[in-house]
C-alpha cells in the first residue's frame, strides 16, 4: 500500500503531507494510526478473497458478519477507554470520579473468580448428531420412555423390570465384543456373575416392583426392601448400628431352637412381640444389644429366650465345669424383679432341663453360694449381692459369656453401677468381640455377648454402654421414654390434705379390679396403708425397709387377688408384672419422670388397657415442665393450672433471666 492510499483514509484530524516537514504525533494519534491502518488491511484482504472464490458461502457469509460485529465491539471498547482517559487527565473530572466512586462505588470492573467448582465444569462443544454411543449401546438407541403404567406398581410409569432386563442384555452384547475384539475369552468367575447379574434381573418379574401384595401375604424369600421397611413401620421398629440382621415375622422364622419354640407355644405367646420381633435375632447372631421398648411389651422374652438358645449351644453342665460358674447371669436392680425374671427363665427353659439360681438381697448368702456351686447354667441377681459373693468367692463367672443388664438406668440410678461394672469385670474378657465393626462375626465362636433393656435410656447408661459393649445394635420400639399408648394418663392438681379424700374416691370405683398406689416414702406407705386397711379395703404394701418374706407374701397376695390395693414405694415402680393393674394412682408423683414412666407401667401390659391417675400439688415443680411435655406427648389432658404455671413454661436448668440472643432480638419501626 502506498502512502497516498494510506493518507486517503487517515481518520479526520490527523492529515500527513510528505511534502511538509514531519509532524510529532502525540502516543494515542500513533495507536489510532496504527489501528486505523490494521483495520484497513484486514479490510482489504478480505475483499480479496471474496473476488478470489466469486460468492461468499453462507457460512461464511455468517462468520464474516459476527467478525464485523467483534471489530465494531472492539473499536466502541477503545474508544470509550480513550474518552474516559482524557476526561480523567482533567482535574475537575477527577474529582468528580472520586466522589462518584465514594458513594456509589467503583466501575472498575471487578475480576473474575472461577471456582474451583467452575474449573471442573466440563463444557462440550459437540453436538448431539456426533454422539457415538448410540452405535454400541442400544440403551442409547432406544431412550426408555415413561408409559402410562400408573396404577399397576410401577414407579412413575416406568417398567423398572424391564429396564433392568434390558441393561443387563445390553451389559453382556457388550462385554462379548470387547471379549471378542480382545481376542480373549471369558473365564468361568466372569461368566458366572453375568449369568448371575442376568438371574437377578429375571426376578423382577416375580416380585419387586409390585404393590399388589402386602407383607403379610409374602413368603420370607418374597420380602423386599420396601416390604422390610413397611413392616418396621408398621411395629415401630428402628435401629441404630451397622450389620442388622432382618427382624423375624413370627415364631415359625426365627432360629430358636424346637425346644424353645415349644415353651413358647405352651407360654400362650402366639406371636412375638415387637422388641421380640426386632432383638431375637441379634441375639442369636451373638450381638450385644440395646433394647429400648415401652413398658409392658415383653422386653424379658426377647433377652431370655437368645439367652436360652446360647446355653442349648454349650456343653450340659458335668462335675468338670459346674465350678466354673454359670454360663449366663441376668442382673436387675430389685428383689422382686430378679424373682419375677427367673419364673420367666423356668417357663421357657421348661424342656431345657437347665437349672437356675437367683442370688438377691435378704436371703442367706451361704446357701444361695452353695446353690451356685451345685452348678447351675444362670444366675438372676442384684449386681450387690452378686459382687459381694464373687468377692467372697462363693461363686465365679470363668465361663460366662452371656450377660443381661435388666432396667439397667435403674440400677445405675440407684448407685449400682460400681457392682454392676465390678460383675463385668470378674467375667472372661478373652471373648470380647473385636472392635473393629466391619469385622464378621465367626459363628461357630462364643463371643461375650451383653444385653442392657429398659423402657428409658439416660445418659450415664450410655456411657457404660461405650465400655462395654461392642458395636451394639440400639433397637427402639416406638418413641423411648414414652409411656404407651395403651394407658389413659390423668393428672389432677391437688392440695396435700386432699390426696385421701380422692384416693378413696377412686378405690371405691374399683368394684373386683385391682390398683398400685405409689407413695415417695416407705413411712408414708404405711400410714396410707393403714389408713386403707382402717377403713375396710383390702390393702396390702410393699417397699424396701420390709423383710424379704414380707415382701414375697404381699406381691403374691395382690397377683392372687387377696388384696385388691397394693400401696407400693417405686421398689414396685419397675419390671414388676402382674396381670390385669386396672389402675394405677401415684399419690405422690416421683422426683423423675422416667419413674413416671415405670410407674405407671405397671397397668396397660401385654396388649390391654389401663389407667393411670396421679395427684399434683403446687410443691411438685420439679417435674412440672417434663409431665407437661409428655401429657401433651401422649394427647392426654394437661391440667390448666400445670399448663399455665411457670414452672411448666421453662426447663429446669435453664436460665430465665438470660439476656436475648442474637436472633431473639425483634426490630420493630
Ligand atoms: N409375645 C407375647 N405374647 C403374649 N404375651 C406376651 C408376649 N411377650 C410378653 N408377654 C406378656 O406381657 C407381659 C409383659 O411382659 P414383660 O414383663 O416382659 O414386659 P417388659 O417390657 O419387660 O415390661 P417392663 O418395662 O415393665 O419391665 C408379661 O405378662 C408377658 O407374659
Amino acid at each position: 500500500m502506498t502512502t497516498s492510499e494510506r493518507s486517503m483514509n487517515r481518520p479526520v484530524g490527523i492529515k500527513l503531507d510528505p511534502s511538509k516537514k514531519p509532524v510529532y504525533l502525540t502516543k494515542s494519534q500513533r495507536e489510532q494510526l496504527a489501528l486505523h491502518d490494521e483495520i484497513a488491511d484486514q479490510k482489504r484482504g478480505h475483499e480479496h478473497l471474496q473476488v478470489k472464490y466469486n460468492r461468499p458461502s453462507s457460512d461464511n457469509h455468517c462468520s464474516e458478519k459476527n467478525r464485523k460485529r467483534e471489530r465494531d465491539r472492539n473499536s466502541d471498547r477503545d474508544r470509550e477507554k480513550e474518552l474516559n482517559r482524557v476526561r480523567l487527565e482533567n482535574p475537575a473530572e477527577k474529582e468528580l470520579e472520586a466522589i462518584h466512586e465514594q458513594y456509589l462505588g467503583s466501575k472498575k470492573p471487578k475480576k473474575r473468580v472461577i471456582t474451583s467448582c467452575a474449573k471442573l465444569r466440563s463444557s462440550f462443544d459437540w453436538e448431539n448428531s456426533e454422539d457415538t454411543s448410540r452405535d454400541v449401546n442400544l440403551l442409547y438407541l432406544n431412550p426408555h420412555e415413561a408409559r402410562p403404567h400408573f396404577g399397576r406398581g410401577f414407579f412413575g410409569g416406568i417398567d423398572r423390570r424391564e429396564q433392568k432386563k434390558l441393561a443387563i442384555k445390553n451389559e453382556r452384547k457388550i462385554q462379548e465384543e470387547i471379549w471378542k475384539k480382545g481376542g480373549v475369552e471369558a473365564t468361568a468367575v466372569e461368566a458366572a456373575a453375568l449369568k448371575k447379574k442376568e438371574q437377578i434381573a429375571d426376578l423382577y418379574d416375580t416380585f419387586d416392583m409390585r404393590v399388589d401384595r402386602h407383607w403379610t401375604d409374602k413368603k420370607l424369600e418374597e420380602m423386599t426392601e420396601r416390604d422390610w421397611r413397611i413392616f418396621r413401620e408398621d411395629y415401630n421398629i428402628s435401629y441404630k448400628g451397622s450389620r442388622i440382621p432382618r427382624p423375624m415375622r413370627n415364631w415359625a422364622e426365627s432360629a430358636l431352637t424346637t425346644d424353645l419354640l415349644k415353651a413358647v407355644e405352651r407360654a400362650g405367646y402366639r406371636k412375638p412381640s415387637p422388641i421380640q420381633m426386632a432383638s431375637i435375632p441379634l441375639g442369636l447372631q451373638q450381638r450385644d444389644v440395646i433394647g429400648v421398648a415401652e413398658t409392658g411389651s415383653g422386653k424379658t422374652a426377647a433377652f431370655v429366650l437368645p439367652l436360652l438358645n446360647y446355653i442349648t449351644r454349650l456343653p450340659p453342665l458335668s462335675e468338670e465345669n459346674e465350678a466354673e460358674g454359670p454360663y449366663a447371669v441376668v442382673m436387675a436392680p430389685t428383689r422382686e424383679l430378679a424373682q419375677q425374671i427367673e419364673d420367666e427363665i423356668v417357663k421357657f427353659a421348661h424342656y431345657l432341663g437347665i437349672k437356675v439360681v437367683s442370688i438377691v438381697g435378704g436371703q442367706s448368702i451361704e446357701e444361695q453360694g452353695f446353690r451356685i456351686r451345685q452348678g447351675c447354667e444362670v444366675v438372676i441377681a442384684t449386681p450387690g449381692r452378686l459382687l459381694d459373693c464373687l468377692e467372697r468367692r462363693y461363686c465365679v463367672l470363668n465361663q460366662c459369656n452371656y450377660v443381661v443388664l435388666d432396667e439397667a438406668d435403674r440400677m445405675i440410678d440407684m448407685g449400682f453401677g460400681p457392682q454392676v461394672v465390678g460383675v463385668l469385670d470378674a467375667m472372661p474378657s478373652s471373648n470380647m468381640k473385636p472392635k473393629n465393626e466391619d469385622e464378621k462375626l465367626d459363628e461357630n465362636k462364643i463371643y461375650r455377648t451383653t444385653y442392657m433393656f429398659s423402657a428409658t435410656m439416660p445418659p450415664a447408661v450410655e456411657r457404660l454402654a461405650r465400655n462395654y459393649l461392642r458395636n451394639p445394635v440400639v433397637v427402639t420400639i416406638g418413641t423411648a421414654g414414652k409411656a404407651t399408648d395403651l394407658i389413659t394418663q390423668h393428672v389432677f392438681m391437688v392440695k396435700e390434705s386432699e390426696k385421701m379424700f380422692k384416693l378413696q374416691r377412686f378405690l371405691d370405683e374399683l368394684g373386683d379390679k385391682t390398683a398400685i398406689v405409689f407413695i415417695n416414702s416407705r413411712k408414708r406407705v404405711d400410714t396410707v396403708a393403714k389408713h386403707l386397711d382402717k377403713a375396710g379395703y383390702r390393702v396390702t404394701t410393699l417397699h424396701g425397709g420390709k423383710s424379704q418374706e414380707q415382701r414375697e407374701i404381699s406381691l403374691e397376695g395382690f397377683r392372687t387377688k387377696k388384696y385388691n390395693v397394693l400401696v407400693a414405694s417405686d421398689v414396685a415402680g419397675r419390671g414388676i408384672d402382674i396381670p390385669d393393674v386396672a389402675h394405677v394412682i401415684n399419690y405422690d408423683i416421683p422426683n423423675k419422670l422416667e419413674a413416671y414412666t415405670h410407674r405407671i407401667g405397671r397397668t396397660g401390659r401385654a396388649g390391654k388397657t389401663g389407667v393411670a391417675t396421679t395427684f399434683l400439688t403446687l410443691q411438685d415443680t420439679e417435674v412440672f415442665y417434663d409431665l407437661k411435655q409428655m401429657l401433651i406427648q401422649s394427647d392426654s389432658p394437661v391440667p390448666p393450672e400445670l399448663a399455665r404455671h411457670e414452672a411448666s413454661k421453662l426447663k429446669p436448668g435453664s436460665i430465665p433471666g438470660r439476656p436475648p440472643r442474637r436472633n431473639d432480638i425483634v426490630f420493630t419501626h
